[in-house]
């Protein structure tokens, strides 16, 4: 019997079959949560990852991982979500992004409309307060939403920085005052900083509408924990989340949360999900 069927049958016969394409921090807490047990119903059946996953789950395409999975969760980045989605859709696949960024792409955004017969689903990730904002669009109100994100200053260093920049960045040190970064619309906060504003993508998502979200980005020498404040203004009121995000120990970009979100979501979709927020 392989690792796999030993896990399913332990699951049970209708187990839920997930596969990952993205073996780093995200991907590594999924799957030590998905071997654990922490999500009934749920097991893992393969890996998918540029610089090597483990070899019992190891999976050398997305085709393969397709006819092995009823799930897959991309955990790899804009880049390879905006590679592997064509072919989980043309081949039946469901597909949980992580990278929504990816999304606000001209190239990609249609796939959200793709026919199927296979499906995407889009992690509520780092942030809360999407079904609100959803409920408020639903309204017909005019919505806008601000978005302010704080993280520490080495997790935004980014490729296309000038040397200055990049400096500045790495050598910040507690004590310094905090600075703005970026300050825009969710589409170029997602192309510039693509591993560090998809909260601002699923927000733009959420809204229905690029135009009515206003991101900040604040490099903050003293932050503790990745904090993003989110003012989601309408016919229904004024309503502010604030998230202080421990950041993940194996990615400082990444917030620990959004593995768990990830987990979430594979639980409301498994042959166990159970009703009333269990
Ligand atoms: N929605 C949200 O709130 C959030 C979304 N994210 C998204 O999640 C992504 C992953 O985050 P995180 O786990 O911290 O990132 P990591 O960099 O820790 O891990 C990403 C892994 O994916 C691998 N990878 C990259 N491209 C491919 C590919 N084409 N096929 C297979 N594997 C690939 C990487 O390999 P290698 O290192 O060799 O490139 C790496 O092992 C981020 O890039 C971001 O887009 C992150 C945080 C919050
Ligand atoms: O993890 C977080 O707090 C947010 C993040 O990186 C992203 O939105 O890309």
């Amino acid at each position: 019997m392989t690792a796999e069927s030993l896990a399913r049958s332990e699951a049970g016969v209708d187990a839920m079959r997930v596969g990952l394409v993205g073996y780093g921090a995200i991907g590594r807490q999924v799957v030590e949560a998905l071997i654990a047990g922490r999500v009934p119903g749920a097991v893992l059946a393969g890996i998918m990852d540029k610089a090597g996953a483990p070899e019992e789950f190891a999976v050398a395409d997305v085709d393969a991982l397709v006819d092995t999975a009823d799930i897959i969760v991309e955990a790899a980045g804009s880049q390879a979500l905006q590679e592997i989605a064509p072919a989980v859709l043309e081949r039946g696949g469901t597909l949980l992004a992580v990278s929504t960024g990816a999304f606000l792409r001209p190239a990609v955004r249609p796939l959200l409309d793709h026919p199927g017969p296979g499906r995407i689903i889009l992690s509520t990730g780092a942030i809360a307060g999407l079904d609100l904002i959803r409920a408020a669009r639903l309204s017909g109100s005019g919505v806008r939403v601000d978005l302010r994100t704080t993280k520490r200053p080495p997790a935004l260093v980014q490729p296309w920085m000038s040397d200055e920049q990049r400096d500045g960045l790495q050598q910040a040190r507690p004590g310094d005052a905090p600075s703005v970064v970026f300050s825009g619309g969710p589409e170029q906060a997602a192309e510039l900083f693509p591993a560090n504003l998809n909260v601002a993508a699923a927000l733009a998502l959420a809204v229905d509408s690029p135009e009515a979200v206003h991101v900040e980005l604040v490099a903050d020498p003293n932050a503790e924990r990745t904090r993003h404040e989110v003012t989601v203004t309408s016919d229904l009121g004024v309503h502010r989340f604030v998230l202080e995000n421990y950041p993940s120990p194996a990615n400082p970009a990444t917030s620990a949360l959004v593995a768990w979100a990830v987990l979430r979501c594979l639980a409301d979709l498994g042959p166990r999900a159970r009703p009333a927020f269990r």
